[in-house]
């Protein structure tokens, strides 16, 4: 068997967190009620003809906005740490700016917070999980420098209403995903298919938005508060294929989520060197007269360089790598005519509901110890680690999944890694983007026949329970699930 399925018990050391996560557009429902107005996922889930399968849109979702104390009975019966979810900007502030403090949105999240807090259930908050409101789109989005301004007043309202009780902020969930697949490869919402110049831009306004709202959290709620501020990075593993594509796997590595990361965590700051040559070089030798990947100011190098407490991963799977050799591949410019790179699967390798998430355990490590070294071991947070099926309550293959990947990232624990908090992506089964509810990542299954949304405990919840309860991991452990989960 691989070697993450050794069976023995494995101890957890104390104090490492565990927790779930959700995100707003993907629970809670309650898209036009009251007060909260239009964001991009709306938008796009109600244009026509209908962009998600079985044209399924959030617009009740999991119903989470009215079934809230349900959600923390559930986080009670898994006895977790923390709780991760986002919020809802246009529920927050209806015209986007700091004019209108929608008071109906606000008690929502004043209500999940307490609510928690009465169980001492720790809220993990991210200010932005991909629903921008619609109005800041019709304006350029994250595209437009001007949204650092935006970012910065909506994360001051958010510090001031919930910072009294939430210590653990998160600006924005995986800067890639915002910007590629919104603005470069046509996927997520906006959906604009701007790949090589409208992504590059996404990513240099997205970063100064985070660094003036990191910045902004320090001087002027720290000492009342004292909460901590990090950043949640998307990130895969890229295995080369062969010794000759070493390089290429580290292009990917690079491309993917050193772009982020890099000004963040590196000793330097600023985007990746190899990044920046090559975009340039590209660009150039494509007519332009300035590279497609905007520039940081020395200022803003310096602005952005530090500006995170932790490091928070959402990590899911890894790719073969190899170097791209045909010049044809893909259209130029695009983000991946820039990287060179071509990335596969290898066949033995188990596939989750969703086409791309493969069981990888070992990919895990390789990350963790890649970040750890190049990073020097920053406080780690993973903000996400899950596993897809149709659905279902016999759920063996999530639970295979997270033992391999809890014992994947204990090894790189075991060699210094400070990973300080895992979270499982899902606490139960909601809306998966494009995917609608077809690809169920919950450890409660959501029931979408009926208006309750009622949530029902799969067979991974009792595990996670156990893994949580005991502080170690049990391959051997098999619950009895004709029990009720309990409290
Ligand atoms: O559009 S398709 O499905 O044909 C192809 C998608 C390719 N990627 C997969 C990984 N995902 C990053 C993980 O995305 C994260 O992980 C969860 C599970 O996906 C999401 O539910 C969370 O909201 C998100 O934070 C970004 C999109």
């Amino acid at each position: 068997k691989s070697r993450y399925n050794r069976h023995e018990i494995r101890k957890i050391p104390d104090g490492i967190l565990f927790g779930t996560a959700t995100a707003s557009y993907q629970v809670e429902g309650a898209w036009d009620e009251d007060g909260k107005s239009e964001n991009i996922w709306d938008r796009l889930t109600h244009s026509k003809p209908c962009p998600v399968k079985n044209c399924d849109t959030g617009d009740i979702a999991d119903d989470s906005y009215h079934q809230y104390e349900r959600d923390v009975e559930m986080m009670r019966e898994l006895g977790l740490d923390f709780y991760r979810f986002s919020l809802s900007w246009s529920r927050i502030l209806p015209t986007s700016f700091p004019d209108k403090i929608n008071k109906k949105g606000v008690q929502y999240y004043n209500n999940l917070i307490d609510e928690m807090l009465k169980y001492n259930i720790q809220p993990m908050v991210t200010l932005y999980h991909w629903d921008l409101p619609q109005k800041l789109q019709d304006m350029g989005g994250w595209t437009n420098p001007h949204v650092v301004d935006w970012f910065t007043d909506y994360a001051r309202i958010v510090f001031e209403l919930f910072g009294d009780r939430v210590k653990y902020w998160f600006t924005i969930n995986e800067p890639r995903e915002v910007c590629y697949e919104g603005y470069g490869g046509a996927n997520f919402a906006p959906a604009y298919n701007l790949s090589g110049y409208g992504d590059y831009m996404c990513a240099k306004n997205l970063l100064v938005a985070h660094a003036k709202a990191y910045h902004m959290y320090k001087n002027e709620f720290s000492r009342t508060q004292g909460g901590t501020v990090g950043i949640a990075a998307s990130a895969s593993w890229f295995e080369p294929k062969s010794e000759k594509d070493a390089e290429a796997a580290e292009d990917a590595r690079q491309f993917e989520w050193g772009l982020y990361t890099n000004p963040i965590f590196s000793k330097n700051g600023d985007f990746p060197q190899v990044v920046k040559d090559r975009v340039a070089a590209k660009s150039f030798e494509q007519g332009f007269f300035r590279s497609r990947l905007p520039e940081f100011t020395p200022e803003e190098v310096e602005l952005v360089k530090g500006s995170s407490d932790f490091l928070g991963i959402n990590h899911y799977t890894s790719k073969i790598t190899y170097r791209n050799a045909s010049i044809t591949t893909f259209p130029s410019p695009s983000f991946y005519d820039d990287i060179e790179a071509l990335y596969d699967y290898d066949f033995t390798w188990e596939t989750a509901a969703s086409s791309w998430l493969k069981v990888v355990p070992w990919g895990f490590y390789k990350l963790l110890t890649k970040l750890r070294t190049d990073y020097d071991n920053p406080p780690i947070y993973i903000t996400e680690n899950g596993f897809s099926t149709r659905g279902g309550l016999e759920d063996d293959s999530r639970i295979a999944y997270y033992r391999q990947y809890i014992d994947a990232m204990l090894d790189a624990i075991d060699e210094g890694s400070d990973v300080r908090a895992y979270t499982a992506w899902s606490l139960m089964d909601n809306f998966e983007w494009r995917q609608g509810y077809t690809e169920r990542f919950g450890l409660y299954e959501v029931d979408y026949e009926d208006p309750k949304r009622t949530r029902t405990a799969r067979k991974s919840a009792y595990v996670y329970k156990e893994i949580i309860r005991s502080r170690q991991l049990d391959y051997h452990y098999e619950p009895d699930t004709t029990l009720p989960i309990t409290i």
